[in-house]
């Protein structure tokens, strides 16, 4: 199993996440914006959290249009698999791989505390390693994580099973209260909370750490 880290000026989770990746089994390169092509091989690329380009513009936007995008567009399109953290699910957003827009929190505060959420979905190599409707506990730090679809656009997210995490109690605004959605292919996951700083007892929780185990797990036995 090989998988890439995405470092943008700014992301500040990508060191979380590899070293996160790597416990769970997982052979990490860090990859860097400027790069233009993925390491030979790679299953899974990972775009962490943080504040790519300053959040300019909006964020997440100016990642989307780096010189990696390419790359990763080409490895989603390819049925490879794909994790959005935070500032990195607002990357995929902008990106277009997964739907939906990422708004500022209702409250317009910057929200960073341990959130609960509900796994609504065990139907991806990402959540499989969960109970559904189990609750967890996983760090937020955003101030543009208020979820926003049209609701043509939730009916099918509800109707394809799409939603993998939801808050309880709901915390920015987040419509259906939701926290992490899935592509069409279920190879897409994209999600607020940070699980990389929840995948180690000695960062105080270790909630996390079933995503990156069942997913690593279940591509080195697939
Ligand atoms: N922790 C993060 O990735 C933050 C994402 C983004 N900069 C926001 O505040 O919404």
């Amino acid at each position: 199993m090989k998988a890439a880290v995405i470092t943008f000026p700014g992301s500040n989770c990508d060191r979380d996440l590899a070293v996160a990746l790597q416990q769970a089994g997982s052979e990490v390169t860090q990859v860097w914006h400027k790069d233009t092509a993925l390491p030979d091989g790679t299953d899974l690329v990972a775009v962490p959290g943080g504040f790519s380009y300053g959040d300019h513009l909006r964020c997440g936007a100016i990642a989307a249009h780096s010189p990696i995008a390419g790359a990763l567009r080409d490895h989603a399109a390819r049925g490879g698999y794909v994790l959005g953290i935070c500032n990195g699910f607002q990357v995929l957003t902008e990106l277009g791989l997964l739907p939906g827009a990422l708004m500022r929190n209702q409250g317009l505060t910057f929200i960073c505390k341990p959130a609960t959420l509900r796994v609504a979905t065990t139907d991806s190599d990402f959540t499989s390693g969960y109970q559904g409707g189990q609750t967890i506990t996983i760090p937020v730090a955003h101030h543009d994580g208020n979820y926003q679809i049209a609701p043509e656009g939730l009916a099918e997210l509800q109707d394809q099973d799409r939603i993998a995490f939801t808050y309880a109690p709901a915390i920015n605004g987040s419509v259906a209260d939701i926290a992490g959605v899935l592509s069409a292919n279920r190879r897409v996951l994209g999600m607020m909370p940070h699980p990389e700083r929840a995948a180690d007892p000695a960062l105080g929780g270790q909630d996390g750490a079933a995503m990156f185990s069942s997913l690593i797990g279940g591509l080195q036995h697939a």
